[in-house]
C-alpha cells in the first residue's frame, strides 16, 4: 500500500481520536539479483508467525519495476530510498558489495512510524516477535556478533582469538591492546525509532567516518555505542554460532535466522562451502523452502473501505479498527468475502 493511503488510514483513525499502531518490520533490497525472494520470504514468514504489522522494503532505485510489484503482490510496503556513498576510500571492505549497505542508513528517515524492526532479506522469522516493539524505547537493540568467521580476520580480536562470545576462552590481552572492545552487535536485525535528527546525525556523522570492513555494520556499532542494548541471540542466529560458539545455542529456542554464512543464502544453497554439508545448515535451509514454498501464505487483497466515497486498502491488522469505524457509522467497511 502506498505510504499517502496508510497516512490516510491513519487519519481515519486520528479522526477518531485512535492512534494506530505506527509500528512496521523493514528490509532493505538493493539491485535487481535474486536478494528478492529473501525479502519475499520473509514477508511470507512474518504472515505465517501471524506478524500485527506490515513489512517495509526500502529498494536502491536500482531494483526494478518488476521485483517492486512482486513485493506489492505480498503485502509489502514499497518505499524507494535515495543510495548513500560512504567518504571516498581506500578501505578494503570485509565483502566488496558491503559498500552498497550503508544505505541502510534511510531507514531513520521512516518517520511515519514510531518503531520498527530492521532484518536482512536473508533473515527468516520462524516464530512471532512482534514483542520487541514492547521493549523500552531511547536504545538500539540487537543481538552480539561473533568474531570468529575469517571475515574477522583483520581485527585484533580475530588475531588473538577473543570472541565477545566466550569471554573467558581466551582473555583479552588488556596490556598489549588496552580495553577490550566494546560489545558489538550483527546489523542484521535491530529495534530502533526512525527519527529526522537522528537520520541527519548519521549522515552527517558518516560524512567525517573513515570506513572500515564491516561497512555500515561497524559505522551503527560506533554511532549507537552508548545506547545499545543485547537482546537475547534467539532474535538473530547469526549462523557460525552453530559451530563456532554451539554451547550458546538451544536451536529448537531461536526465533530469527540470519542465513549470513557464505553458502548459506537458501535460494542460493548447493550445499558446498565450510560448513555448508552440516545437518543443521540443511534443515534450516529446508525450513526457509518451506516457507517460500508455501503458497498458502501468499498475501490476500485486504477488505476494502469506503471512506468518503473512495476506497482505501488496509493492511489486515487494521481490520478489527475499521468494523469499529463502520459500527459508528464513520465509514462504510466491506468486508472481502475471503477476509477473515
Ligand atoms: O546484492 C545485494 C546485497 C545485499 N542486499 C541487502 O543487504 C543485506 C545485507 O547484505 P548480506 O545479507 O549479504 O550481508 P551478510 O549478513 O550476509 O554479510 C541483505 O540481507 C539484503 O537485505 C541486497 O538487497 N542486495
Ligand atoms: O555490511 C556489513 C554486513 O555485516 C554483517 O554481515 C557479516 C557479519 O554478520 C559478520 O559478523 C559475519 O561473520 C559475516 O558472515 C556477515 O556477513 C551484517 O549481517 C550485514 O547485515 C551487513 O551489515
Amino acid at each position: 500500500m502506498a505510504p499517502e493511503i496508510n497516512e490516510r488510514a491513519t487519519a481515519v483513525a486520528a479522526k477518531m481520536g485512535v492512534n494506530l499502531p505506527r509500528r512496521a518490520y523493514v528490509t532493505f533490497l538493493a539491485g535487481a539479483g535474486d536478494y528478492v525472494k529473501g525479502a519475499v520470504g520473509l514477508a511470507q514468514g512474518l504472515r505465517k508467525v501471524g506478524s500485527a504489522y506490515p513489512l517495509v522494503v526500502a529498494v536502491l532505485p536500482d531494483v526494478p519495476e518488476c521485483h517492486r510489484r512482486l513485493l506489492e503482490s505480498q503485502g509489502c510496503i514499497v518505499r524507494e530510498i535515495e543510495p548513500i556513498h560512504p567518504p571516498e576510500n581506500q578501505t578494503k571492505f570485509a565483502m566488496a558489495y558491503y559498500v552498497i549497505n550503508y544505505s541502510k542508513l534511510r531507514i531513520w528517515e521512516f518517520v511515519e512510524y514510531g518503531k520498527m524492526v530492521y532484518l536482512d532479506a536473508d533473515i527468516q522469522v520462524y516464530e512471532n516477535i512482534d514483542e520487541l516493539f514492547d521493549l523500552p524505547d531511547g536504545h538500539f537493540y540487537a543481538v552480539m556478533d561473533c568474531f570468529c568467521e575469517r571475515t574477522w580476520s583483520h581485527t585484533p580480536q580475530y588475531r588473538v582469538g577473543y570472541c565477545q562470545q566466550c569471554p573467558e576462552r581466551v582473555a583479552w590481552p588488556a596490556a598489549e591492546l588496552g580495553p577490550p572492545p566494546s560489545l558489538y552487535f550483527n546489523a542484521g536485525m535491530f529495534v530502533f525509532e526512525p527519527s529526522i535528527a537522528t537520520a541527519d546525525a548519521l549522515l552527517a556523522t558518516l560524512k567525517v567516518t573513515e570506513p572500515t570492513p564491516f561497512a555500515e555494520q561497524d559505522f551503527l556499532n560506533m554511532f549507537f555505542r552508548d545506547i545499545y542494548k543485547p537482546i537475547p541471540l534467539v532474535y538473530n542466529l547469526v549462523l557460525a554460532m552453530l559451530w563456532r560458539h554451539p554451547e550458546n545455542v538451544e536451536l529448537d529456542k531461536v526465533k530469527v535466522v540470519h542465513y549470513c554464512a557464505a553458502g548459506s543464502k537458501p535460494w542460493r544453497y548447493t550445499g558446498e562451502g565450510e560448513n555448508m554439508d552440516r545437518a543443521d545448515i540443511k534443515e534450516l535451509v529446508r525450513r526457509w523452502w518451506d516457507v517460500y514454498n508455501d503458497e498458502s501464505l501468499n498475501y490476500k487483497k485486504p477488505a476494502a473501505v469506503l471512506d468518503g466515497g473512495s476506497v482505501v486498502a488496509v493492511e489486515a491488522e487494521r481490520r478489527p479498527f475499521l468494523a469499529a469505524l463502520s459500527e459508528a457509522g464513520t465509514v462504510k467497511y466491506i468486508k472481502a468475502p475471503s477476509a477473515a
